[in-house]
């Protein structure tokens, strides 16, 4: 399986600092950083453009971009987040009928494919799929601050047994130094971390303590 790391969620991030918030995060030990995109469709919060990404990745900060689009249609989107520089793009499976041809599209434009489930949608579609990572909400989609669903270890669980070892298992939502541990322990190697870090006083100590309770090796 793939070594567990934490993605920071800029979510969550003061947005009037958020090159240096997410310089902070970075200095801590990260190396992935969540990009949550909102459409007021998929779902019914808006949140940011790629012109945002393009902003960060001009910071040069050295890290991987992680891009998890809850929009409509995803596929329309995928070129401008890889020319504004996501190494890593995820669409939901509920919100196109191509989800096999989005993830073929991200691949040509040279990112990583990920395709992300809610917490009721059944998990047979990763058996039709080829991914890079699976991402399986365990909130509802749509708000950054709520509470991990109790039954998503289990569900984690029977997500990494469809997937093999291979693909990066990421969770996201409700992810604190509490809820990482059982995630690793069901499977889970990649985890979405907003108002954990980012709401916290010290965001440089809780990326530190959720990357404990993931397993993550010291940066
Ligand atoms: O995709 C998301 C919401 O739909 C966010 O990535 C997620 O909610 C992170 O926020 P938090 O860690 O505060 O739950
Ligand atoms: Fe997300």
């Amino acid at each position: 399986m793939p070594p567990p790391r934490i993605a920071p969620s800029i979510l969550a991030a003061d947005f009037t600092r958020l090159g240096a918030q997410v310089a902070e995060v970075v200095d801590a030990g990260a190396r992935i950083i969540h990009v949550d995109i909102m459409d007021g469709h998929f779902v019914p919060t808006l949140s940011m453009g790629p012109q945002v990404l393009s902003a960060l990745r001009d910071l040069d900060l050295g890290v991987e971009f992680d891009v998890h689009l809850m929009v409509e249609r995803p596929e329309r989107f995928v070129a401008d987040f890889a020319s504004a520089g996501a190494d890593a793009i995820t669409v939901h499976a509920e919100a196109t009928p191509h989800v096999h041809y989005a993830v073929q599209r991200i691949r040509e434009l040279g990112c990583r494919a990920g395709v992300a489930v809610c917490p009721s949608t059944p998990l047979a579609i990763y058996g039709e799929l080829d991914v890079d990572r699976a991402l399986c909400m365990t909130v509802n989609p749509g708000w950054g601050g709520q509470a991990f669903i109790p039954g998503s270890p289990d569900r984690i669980r029977r997500l990494r047994a469809l997937l093999g070892d291979e693909p990066d298992l990421e969770v996201d939502g409700g992810i604190d130094a509490s809820t990482a541990g059982p995630s690793a322990a069901a499977g889970a190697t990649l985890f979405v971390a907003g108002s954990a870090v980012f709401g916290a006083p010290d965001p440089a100590t809780a990326y530190a303590e959720i990357a404990a309770a993931a397993g993550c090796s010291q940066p």
